[in-house]
């Protein structure tokens, strides 16, 4: 199986669960980074690191979020790793998300406030002006809290979070609309792309929510 291992906290649990089944069960499983630290996270584990390179066609990619509604669109990149994510995820033929109960809700803005969103350093400025201007809301190029200065994502690019106002439904089109100012590389907005998301409860339960 050609497997993408996504970032963030959540998924460490998975891939550590994972390693566990391929030492045992000795099942033949590629896996493909989404950043960094998901690379980081396959070699530790001895997982096979494979590359889009190499394997561009992906069984299933499995991932955290940020937050999960209904119609399982997702808010991604709380660690500025939704570009590489959503390449991934793009190239797999199920997105598989793993997260805690905190991150359910019925419409986005319930659980997390902000859209991540990658772009190229020298259009921030005006990318942070055209995103409030169009849809309102507040956005900030996102900080460094040990490193002065804005953080840079695994691309080498700024972060800005559209901190985004109440009422929005139609977030297909406002991902469109923001993919298409000059200088935006990637969102986190992650419209009609997963499948199935698994919620685990503080008290060890599950919850299951599935496209329609
Ligand atoms: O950029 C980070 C990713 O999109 C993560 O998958 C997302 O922020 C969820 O992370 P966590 O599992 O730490 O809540």
């Amino acid at each position: 199986m050609i497997l993408g291992i996504g970032s963030g906290s959540t998924i460490v649990y998975a891939v550590t669960r994972l390693a566990e089944r391929v030492r045992k069960e000795g099942l033949k499983i590629v896996c493909i980074p989404t950043s960094f630290q998901a690379q980081q996270l396959i070699v530790t584990n001895n997982l096979t690191l494979g590359s889009l390179d190499t394997t561009p066609e992906l069984d299933c990619a499995i991932d955290g979020a940020d937050e999960v509604d209904d119609k399982l669109t997702l808010i991604k990149g709380g660690g500025g790793c939704q570009t590489q994510e959503k390449i991934v995820a793009s190239c797999a033929r199920k997105l598989v998300i793993v997260a805690d109960s905190t991150k359910n809700s019925t419409s986005l803005g319930q659980q997390y406030k902000k859209i991540p969103v990658e772009v190229i350093p020298l259009a921030y400025n005006p990318i942070l002006q055209r995103i409030t201007q169009k849809f309102g809301g507040t956005a900030e190029l996102r900080m460094g809290k040990m490193k002065a200065g804005p953080i840079v994502s695994d691309n080498g690019n700024f972060i800005v979070d559209w901190f985004f106002p109440t009422g929005i439904e139609d977030w297909k089109t406002v991902n469109e609309r923001i993919k298409m100012m000059p200088g935006v590389v990637e969102t986190g907005l992650f419209v009609d792309m997963a499948q199935i998301a698994y919620f685990g409860g503080p008290d060890g339960s599950l919850s299951v929510k599935l496209a329609s």
